[in-house]
């Protein structure tokens, strides 16, 4: 007999397909206050869940007895408590390398943009505002040549680096856990402490994964330590920076602006001071959203659940040590 799977987010026809070619599938376009009796009701039999975007808590959990793994449409798994999964011996599959590109892409994005005013510009023209030559007023500032200082040099992190480096000129900097001897050696990146990083750099690109040690690791002590005219780049998510204390340095000129994808709630509530602040550029977490990627990211997560429930947990498991036979 095939085994039951829960999916809660709209996947392509095709992936939807190979899904049901391996398992009976409970399908739900997202869990919400209206099918969330339903969706629990559907965990009672389940063995595997796949998904993105909804926080998985311990009642769904608990309503899960069969439970051995989940396959995240995503490379982040802050929507998990790894822990309580791992003690619960369920396997938790992740996407890593598919969206690594596409992400750096987006990051480097924010910083051209933000450094030179892009959509503001943009915008003046739609508008009908550019009636004279533009004054220094509307200047932006260069990237080519500037130092990068990027926190965690992991699979973005390098994408990032080599974007900065190769394409821009740029020195890197970097803070992360453990040496990446691949970034030094490649594109002459420095590891430094955070204080130095902070220091030195003229964009400062967060690309930490959200864990607790992490949450707000960004705050007013290191707004402060951050050049006046540098800029704060958020790739990776939002918690990761006090985003009080980020609104407060940008309205006082404590650093010179932000380019953000993702913010401490989600969507960004349209009375957020950053909605209007002329130095932020704000995009709604686009990072990996191409159509390739996504596509790319719904089939590494299929895959990723026929192996777990294969028992082969052997690529792109974040707790490998949680097996349950
Ligand atoms: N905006 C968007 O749409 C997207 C956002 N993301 C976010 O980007 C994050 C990074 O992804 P990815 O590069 O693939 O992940 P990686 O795990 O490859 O990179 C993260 C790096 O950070 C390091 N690190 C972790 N904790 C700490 C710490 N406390 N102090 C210093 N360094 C630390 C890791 O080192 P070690 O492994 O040794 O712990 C690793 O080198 C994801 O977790 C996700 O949240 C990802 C994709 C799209
Ligand atoms: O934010 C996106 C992810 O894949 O993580």
């Amino acid at each position: 007999m095939k085994p039951n799977v829960v999916l809660y987010k709209n996947i392509p026809a095709d992936q939807l397909e190979r899904l049901q070619s391996h398992f009976n599938v409970a399908f739900f376009e997202g869990i919400t206050d209206a099918n969330r009796a339903d969706f629990i009701g559907a965990l009672s039999n389940a063995e595997g869940l796949i998904g993105a975007s909804c926080p998985i808590t311990t009642d769904y959990l608990n309503a899960a007895p069969a439970l051995r793994a989940i396959s995240t449409i995503s490379v982040g798994v802050d929507q998990f408590n790894v822990p309580d999964l791992t003690n619960r011996k369920i396997n938790l599959m992740h996407t890593p390398s598919v969206l690594t590109e596409t992400t750096a892409d987006t990051i480097f994005t924010l910083v051209l943009n933000s450094a030179r005013r892009v959509i503001e510009m943009a915008e003046m023209v739609k508008e009908g505002r550019w009636t004279k030559s533009i004054g220094v007023d509307s200047y932006g500032t260069d990237v080519n040549g500037k130092t990068i200082g990027i926190l965690g040099m992991g699979r973005i992190g390098y994408a990032v680096a080599k974007r900065a480096y190769a394409g821009f000129g740029m020195s890197v900097l970097y803070y992360n856990d453990v040496a990446n001897p691949m970034a030094e050696q490649d594109f002459k990146a420095r590891r430094c402490e955070l204080d130095e990083l902070l220091a030195k750099s003229d964009f400062v690109c967060v690309v930490l994964p959200l864990l607790p040690e992490t949450e707000k690791f960004i705050g007013k002590e290191q707004l402060l330590k951050m050049k006046p005219s540098a800029f704060l780049i958020n790739g990776s998510r939002g918690k990761i920076v006090d985003e009080t204390a980020l609104i407060e340095a940008l309205q006082q000129g404590v650093i010179r602006g932000a380019g953000l994808d993702v913010f401490e709630k989600e969507p960004l509530p349209a009375d957020s001071p950053l909605v209007s602040l002329p130095n932020v550029v704000a995009l709604p977490h686009i990072g990996s959203a191409t159509h390739e990627t996504r596509y790319a990211m719904v089939r590494c997560a299929v895959d990723n659940l026929i192996a777990a429930l294969n028992n082969d947990v052997s690529v792109n498991c974040v707790n490998p040590a949680a097996r349950k036979s």
